[in-house]
């Protein structure tokens, strides 16, 4: 028995095809008009080219596409249930003058390389709703892909057949990167003919590894891992954390029984629709059996808080096509660990009464950020070990604070202070982002109208983000009047400062304008009253009492010491210090 043959019967590498005239390509791809590609056009153009969507070759026309939509099928009515476009706007028609038969470079945005020229033979607009009812089954937009649709998606797409030119380039994991022709070549060189292919988006543990092994074993079949690296739900583990999740989980099945080969998939989350979809995508990689799980690749909860499908609702449909499909569906159940036993078994097939243990995703989540063990039976500690250095504990993470207040409220005392209790404890480097040193290393130019200080203050957000991210403990004292200014480099800090949500801590430095002005040594205070410097804070210009502080403190009812301890509890208390 020989390899499964492609979805259709014929791969189209795009690439071979079209090798021999690939100079001209490229000679004349540098003359037409061009349009760069969204991160999702750029996945789906690689598997078009390289053959993982075979029989396509190129982004559907209206017919193919309507189809689609409405059939699960192209207009020639092979089987294909995800709509494969590529979307562009009004203004870019006019612009590259698009037309049926007018020929434009497909570019990749991130480094201008030509990867393909596109000949239009359709220019349509979509009916997003009717898109999203049939295809993701409601128009809601708690649906990821129906979001990305309506707020992403440009309102025509262009259809037409591709030449090939150059593949997209990758620099991360490239030796675990395979097209359908490279991964096909490489079992037939091992003499695989019997390869149980699965997919998944996420950290694989003890459970995964178990299912996919009993699937070998029912299926006398080698086990293809074949993660999607390309874009999956928002929120998931970064790929590249996975990968190294996957590089730990393979060394731990039996020699030569297993494979690791990254898939650049845009998922859609699109259940039972996408599970029909990665079947034909793994046909043409040559799996001849292919694991759906429970909710494959479910999307969770719509806007009433129900599932968007039934937990076997993808098995069903991948069922309904099994004769057309040609590549044999491995349907399972989730597992559980029964730790009497020390096993783990399909749920349907563990007698009731039975004590079992299961680990959730949220409870997995909580261990990592507090640094609770994580058990033996549940993971390998080579997998731990990646997760734990990606999703460091409380105890290692970095964090921000911003000390708030006029100007002489002492926030440079607490902050320095505080750095020097930091750097008694071993382990995380200190910045110091003082408001004055901002000014002058960062903000020189700014001065201090409204929309400068908000610019100032978003400065130090995304310094203070890009610190704490690498681990840092970073203690920043501009003014920072404004509360919508503080409220947006709040924002920016907890998105962009640490891999599971930066932290972040405001503090108000709430001493009292009279004894700020009292206690200025410097006679700012007295050259702002003499009208020397206009729009200074609390005098002409406003400052904006914080409500969201985390803490206040007050140097005219306390100590530096206090108000640098009490900062220190609350960072304890975060589970930080
Ligand atoms: N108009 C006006 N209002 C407030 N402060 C003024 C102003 N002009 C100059 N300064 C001096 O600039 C320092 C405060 O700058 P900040 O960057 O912290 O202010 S802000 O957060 O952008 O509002 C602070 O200096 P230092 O006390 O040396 O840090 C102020 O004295």
């Amino acid at each position: 028995m020989s390899l499964n043959p492609p979805h259709g019967g014929v791969l189209k590498d795009l690439h071979a095809r079209d090798a021999p005239i690939r100079a001209q390509l490229l000679a004349e791809s540098e003359q037409i008009p061009d349009i760069r590609l969204t991160e999702r056009q750029l996945c789906d153009l690689e598997l078009i080219m390289n053959g993982g969507f075979s029989p396509l070759e190129g982004f559907m026309g209206k017919e193919d596409y309507e189809s689609c939509v409405e059939t699960l099928r192209l207009a020639d009515g092979s089987l294909f249930p995800m709509p494969i476009t590529l979307d562009v706007s009004q203004a870019q028609i006019e612009a590259l003058k698009l037309a049926q038969g007018v020929r434009v470079t497909l570019r990749d945005a991130r480094d201008e390389s030509p990867l393909a020229i596109l000949t239009v033979s359709s220019i349509y607009q979509p009916n997003k709703s009717n898109e999203a009812e049939k295809v993701f089954g409601a128009d809601d937009k708690a649906h990821p892909a129906v979001t990305y649709l309506h707020s992403s998606v440009k309102d025509f797409y262009v259809g037409g057949t591709v030449q090939a030119v150059n593949a997209p380039e990758h620099y991360d994991y490239v030796e675990l990167r395979y097209t359908p022709r490279e991964l096909r070549a490489y079992f037939e060189k091992l003499s695989w003919n019997r390869v149980v292919a699965f997919q998944t988006r996420n950290p694989m543990h003890r459970a995964h590894r178990e299912l996919t092994v009993r699937a070998a074993r029912q299926q006398r079949a080698n086990v293809l891992v074949h993660p999607v690296v390309g874009l999956t739900k928002p929120g998931d583990v970064d790929h590249f954390t996975r990968v190294r999740v996957y590089e730990a989980i393979i060394r731990t099945y039996p020699k030569g029984m297993a494979a690791l080969a990254l898939l650049p998939l845009a998922m859609r989350m699109g259940g039972p629709r996408e599970a029909v979809w990665h079947a034909i995508i793994r046909k043409n990689f040559g799996a001849t059996h292919f694991i759906v799980g429970r909710d494959h690749a479910g999307p969770g909860k719509n806007s009433q808080g129900k599932d968007f499908y039934g937990p076997y609702d993808a098995q069903e449909l991948v069922t309904q096509f099994k004769d057309e499909l040609a590549i044999e569906m491995v349907p399972f159940q989730a597992m559980s660990y029964i730790p009497e036993q020390d096993i783990y078994q399909p749920v349907d097939e563990i007698p009731k009464g039975t004590v079992t243990a299961d680990i959730s995703g949220t409870e997995l989540r909580r261990r990592l950020k507090t640094g609770a063990p994580i058990p033996d039976w549940f993971s390998y500690e080579q997998v731990v070990k990646v997760l734990r250095e990606s999703y460091p504990p409380k105890a290692s993470q970095g964090f921000t604070i911003l000390l708030s207040g006029y100007v002489n409220s002492g926030a440079n005392a607490i902050a320095k202070a505080l750095e020097s209790q930091f750097q008694q404890q071993a382990g995380r480097s200190t910045s110091l982002l003082l408001g004055d040193t901002i000014r002058s290393e960062l903000s020189a130019e700014l001065g201090f109208a409204p929309e400068e200080r908000h610019r100032n203050l978003q400065r130090v957000a995304f310094v203070a983000a890009e610190l704490s991210r690498a681990g840092a403990a970073v203690i920043a004292t501009p003014i920072a009047p404004y509360d919508a200014s503080r409220k947006s480099a709040k924002a920016h800090i907890i998105q962009n400062g640490g891999a599971g949500g930066g932290n972040f801590f405001l503090v108000h430095v709430a001493t009292p304008l009279e004894y700020c002005e009292k206690t200025d040594r410097r006679g700012v205070y007295a050259r702002a009253r003499a009208g020397e410097i206009k729009g200074f804070t609390g005098i002409d210009d406003k400052y904006e009492v914080p409500e969201d502080a985390d803490l206040v403190v007050d140097l005219s009812k306390q100590t530096v010491r206090s108000a640098a301890h009490m900062i220190i509890l609350l960072l304890e208390s975060a589970g930080l210090l």
